[in-house]
């Protein structure tokens, strides 16, 4: 199983536009138009089942807010981190 990162793991490998909030990172993705935000969690969603880990996400009028955390560890981990470094690859 993943294990938990520390602060200064988490600090250092917080992927591009990706921050930290308590047992989360959390990014909030900006779209020109609402269908261009949900084309985005669709991508994200086939990425996260690829990996089977699973983000929140939050669809809004012209932004997407994704949120990640290892539930089977408690916190952040690897999984994490990777997750978020092949959202932004969607992106
Ligand atoms: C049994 C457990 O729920 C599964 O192994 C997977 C499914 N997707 C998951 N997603 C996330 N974010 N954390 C998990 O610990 C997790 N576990």
């Amino acid at each position: 199983m993943a294990e938990q990162l520390d602060d200064e793991q988490i600090q250092q490998q917080l992927p591009e536009g990706w921050e930290r909030d308590g047992d989360e990172i959390t990014r909030t993705y900006e779209f020109d138009d609402y269908l261009k935000g949900v084309s985005f969690v669709t991508d994200i969603g086939e990425v996260a089942e690829e990996e089977f880990h699973h983000p929140e996400i939050i669809v809004g009028y012209q932004e997407v807010e994704v949120r990640l955390t290892t539930h089977d560890a408690g916190g952040i981990t690897d999984k994490d981190m990777r997750l978020a470094d092949l959202f932004n690859d969607e992106y």
